[in-house]
This record gives structure tokens, sequence and C-alpha cells, in this order.
């Protein structure tokens, strides 16, 4: 099993839900950078379970202890290793799935693959409780970004079930400070009030049939220079679909426009270029950000499609393994009623990764010019 990702920067992630603990280790982090540890805890705190009724009821601290690559207050550019104890964890409940495997899950498949000796428990390292270290080590790439080049990633819930928000504009005016502020205060984060009081009534719905609700994350990031991202396999899209799919029950990622362009027409389609004083800019911004798997300056706009969580009380049908036959299932346990509620930290963090990643290619490629010019 290989859990690990990155070039420029590697990203090692270990540890299973029900194990002592989780966490990640980052190499070739930039020494001397001084991170700011409570932006990192607060991050932490806006993906943590246990909260509210859109939430598993599993308890969990998510306090980072960082045990190599950080010695007074700064990074100190050996491998950054971070470490989440696992606390609340009640293993009881996965007993019978080894036998009985949850329709959709990675139960079945995790059990064929790894001949049954992969850690059930909490399902083990497939669980959305790896996106805690996540979290921890996009949070930090968040803030390099912001430091180094003014680049601001803000993400929101677009929609839940049949709740939609309003949605980030092309020119992502709404990613501001104020706004990152702003969502973080709120008991779940939507720029409408309104529909954050239509989706708790919904999920609470849902949740009492026994049921889980599907839904979207919008993501808008300003400050981005032109020129990150090279084409074909290492294009902005490529490089930021393989985190955005690594994230437990994500299911489509589209960019800009994304599954709106088949209704359109190119004269529509097209963002026609403008002169705004010294500098290029384009008048709409269908593309998000993005020409060629090349960042065009403009902002960046992503959408992310999360599937309901697989595990509901609803009876289910599946298979005993056991016994070769067909069987029911109805789960038992602490299940989130939606994922996107807490997972937009989670975006938001492989995001920053992803363009991190891109920032130290181009500065890789920047060095090797001019070595050779
Ligand atoms: C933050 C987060 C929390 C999740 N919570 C649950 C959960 O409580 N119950 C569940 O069945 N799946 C949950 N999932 C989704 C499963 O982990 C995921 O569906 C499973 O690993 C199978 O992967 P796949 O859906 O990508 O195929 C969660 C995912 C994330 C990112
Ligand atoms: C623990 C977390 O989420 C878990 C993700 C998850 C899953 O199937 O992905 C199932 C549940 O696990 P458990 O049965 O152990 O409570 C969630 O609570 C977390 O996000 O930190």
């Amino acid at each position: 099993m290989r859990s690990t990702w990155g070039r420029a920067i590697q990203y090692s992630l270990f540890g299973e839900s029900h194990g002592p603990a989780i966490g990640i280790t980052i190499h070739h982090l930039p020494a001397g950078f001084r991170p700011d540890l409570d932006k990192l805890k607060a991050a932490m705190a806006r993906r943590k379970p246990g909260t509210g009724v859109y939430a598993t009821k599993r308890s969990e601290k998510d306090e980072f202890e960082i045990v190599s690559g950080f010695y007074q207050e700064a990074l100190t550019g050996a491998p950054l290793t971070a470490l989440f104890r696992n606390e609340d964890t009640r293993s009881s409940d996965y007993e019978s799935l080894k036998r009985f495997p949850r329709p959709s899950h990675a139960d079945f498949s995790a059990n064929e693959k790894y001949h049954g000796f992969n850690d059930p428990r909490g399902s083990g390292h497939f669980s959305g409780r790896l996106t805690a270290p996540l979290v921890f080590a996009g949070a930090l790439a968040a803030q390099i970004l912001e430091s180094e080049h003014g680049i601001r990633i803000l993400g929101h819930v677009a929609q839940v079930g049949d709740i939609f928000d309003a949605g980030i504009d092309e020119m992502a005016s709404q990613v501001t400070q104020a706004n990152q502020m702003a969502l973080a205060q709120k008991e779940m984060p939507f720029f409408s009030d309104e529909a954050i009081e239509q989706a708790k009534t919904m999920l609470a719905k849902a949740h009492e049939e026994g049921d889980s609700v599907g839904g979207s994350i919008e993501i808008g990031v300003t400050g981005l220079p032109v020129g990150w991202g090279d084409p074909v396999f290492e294009g902005i899209e490529s490089l930021l679909g393989q985190l955005l799919f690594s994230v437990p029950a994500v299911k489509a990622v589209e960019f800009g426009a994304g599954t709106a362009f088949a209704g359109m027409r190119g004269s529509k389609s097209n963002d026609p270029w403008r002169m705004e004083d010294d500098k290029v800019v384009s008048e709409t911004n269908h593309s998000g950000g993005i020409n060629g798997g090349i960042t065009n300056g403009m902002p960046m706009r992503l959408k992310v499609t999360f599937r309901p969580a697989s595990s509901i009380a609803l009876t289910q049908q599946t298979v005993d393994l056991r016994e070769h036959v067909n069987a029911e299932l109805s789960v038992t346990g602490r299940h989130d009623p939606t994922i996107v509620v807490r997972a937009v930290p989670v975006v938001e963090a492989v995001t920053a990764i992803g363009l991190l990643e891109a920032k130290a290619n181009a500065a890789e490629l920047l060095g090797q010019f001019q070595k050779n010019k």
C-alpha cells in the first residue's frame, strides 16, 4: 500500500483510523519558514469530527504533535512529521463489516486486495480520518503560498442535497480574508445563512431517516501568478485532479464552467482578453484561471462533488463473505450524514498542496533557465 504523493515536495500519510495514531511526513519544505501554529490549529478545528447534527459523533481533538523538522518556531528543512492520536475509537462498530461489506465503502475491495490483512476497524487507512493530516499539510502549504505570493484560497459548500449556496463569482471577488474568517465562524461554511438553516433541517431529517446526503464544494483562488503548470501531464488541472480525487468520496472534479461547457457555444464560453492598465486580463473567466494547463493570472475556480457517505442505517443489500450468500445490512455506529460540511478545509488543503507543487516546479524550471543563460 503506497500512500505517498509529490515530486518537489513529498507527502507520506501513515496510520489507521482506529490505530494508536495517524499522521504525515512532509519532505523538502523550505527551511526557515515560520508557520503560524494558531492558524494551523484553526484549520484543524474546522474539519474535526464530533460537532453538530451534520457530523459524526466520534469526538477527536485533532491536536497535532510535531515530532520532527521543527525547531525554535521554524521549519528546519528536515522531514516534518505531525502526529494525531486517535482517542475516541469504537471498533466494535466494525466487527461484522469484514464479513458483511458495506455497499460502496472500501470494505470489499480492500479485503480482496490485501487478502484480508487490511485493518477493517474504522476502514483503516481508507477512512476519511486520514484527511486530518492532509489538512495540516495543506494549511501549511497555504501559509507558504500566502506569505510568498499573497495567494488566497477559499472554499464553501456549494450544494448539499437540494440546498444551494450562492456561487463564487467568476472574478472570485468573494475570496477575501474577511470571508475566510466569516465562513470559519459559521455553523456550516455557506455564504447564505438561509441555506445553513435549510441544510440543518434537511440533514437532521435525512439522519433521522437513517440516510445520508451528497453535495459539492466550490473553491476560489486569487493571487496566482501567470505561468504555473506545464502542458499535458503536468497541467494544473492534471496535478490538482489527482489530489482532489485522493479525498475519499470525491466523485467529480470541475474547473471553471466545468460541465456547463457542454451546453455553451464558443462565442459565449470564450474569455475575451483586454488590457487593464498594463495587465492582460479576461473579460469573463469561464476557464477558471487555467489555459493549456498553465495559470493565466485570473482567479482559479474549481468544484468537487462528494457522494453521500456509504454508511447508512437503512437496510441495504450485501453479501455474506463467509457463507457466500446474499445478505442484508443496516450500518450502526457514528457516521457523517453528509461529508461536504467537514470537507471544505480538506478540499482547500489539497488545492494548496497542488499549487505549492506547481510553484516549486516553476521555480525549478526558472532556476535551470537562469543557469543555462
Ligand atoms: C471528512 C470525511 C468524512 C467521512 N465520513 C464518512 C462516514 O462517516 N461514513 C462513511 O461511510 N464514509 C465517510 N467518508 C467517505 C469514505 O471514507 C469513502 O466513501 C470511502 O473511503 C470509500 O472511498 P470512495 O467513496 O472514494 O470510493 C468520509 C470522507 C471524508 C473525506
Ligand atoms: C474519524 C473521522 O471520520 C470518520 C470517517 C469515516 C469514514 O468511513 O471515512 C467513518 C467514521 O469513523 P468511525 O466509525 O471511526 O467514527 C467517521 O467518524 C474523522 O474525520 O476524523
